[in-house]
């Protein structure tokens, strides 16, 4: 259900849901492309678009979590029962994940750094744009989004970094509110203080 609370609102209260507390359902398909399509509209200089997205839904996320878990033996074979099903559920936890993927390289014009902030304010549009539908959301990365031996399995170049796995479905749990950064520990004002 497509949420219509004003923006100042919303940004009062704007908080994550952590993956493991979503459940079904998740955005269909068309909702999926609103979103992406909503969230594309993203600050990018020089219009480059630096980045694209992978959606992982349905029955290839249990997939995905079989394959992880089996790298993440390989690297620890004495993971606990407790780690195995961690390692498993990190696609299963949400209905759906979208990988925000920056494809951030040289350019004659836009430094690369300026490229991968992009992919990051892309990541936080995804998250605006899924509570805009009236789904939670939840901006990962976890190991295997610095793991290379799990690009091919997640789709992803090795030319390319994963800016964040974002997380997206409904869920039974209240946000809780989190401390947030006092201003005075974080703005500087160069005259004009008072
Ligand atoms: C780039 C990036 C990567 C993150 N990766 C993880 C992660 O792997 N695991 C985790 O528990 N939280 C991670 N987080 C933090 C979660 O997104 C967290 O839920 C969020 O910061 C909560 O803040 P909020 O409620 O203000 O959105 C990451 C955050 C960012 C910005």
């Amino acid at each position: 259900m497509k949420s219509d609370i004003k923006l100042i609102d919303y940004l009062a209260v704007r908080r994550s849901i952590p993956a493991f507390q979503m459940c079904e359902p998740g955005p269909e398909k068309a909702e999926i492309e609103e979103i992406l399509r909503l969230a594309s509209r993203v600050p990018d200089h020089g219009k480059i678009a630096p980045w694209r997205f992978i959606v992982y839904r349905g029955e290839q996320r249990v997939r995905l979590g079989e394959e992880l878990l089996a790298l993440a033996l390989q690297t620890k074979p004495d993971l606990s029962e407790e780690m195995i099903q961690v390692e498993r559920s990190r696609f299963t936890r949400a209905p759906v994940v979208v990988a925000v993927v920056s494809k951030a390289g040289p350019h004659i014009k836009i430094p690369e750094w300026e490229q991968l902030m992009s992919a990051g304010a892309l990541c936080f549009n995804v998250i605006l744009a899924a509570n805009a539908n009236g789904y939670v959301a939840n901006w990962l990365t976890e190991w295997f989004a610095y793991d290379e031996r799990a690009y091919p399995l997640l789709g992803v170049s090795p030319d390319e970094k994963v800016a964040g796995f974002i997380h997206i479905g409904s869920t039974t749990f209240p946000a809780i509110e989190r401390p947030r950064p006092e201003l005075a520990d974080t703005v500087t004002w160069v005259g004009g203080e008072d």
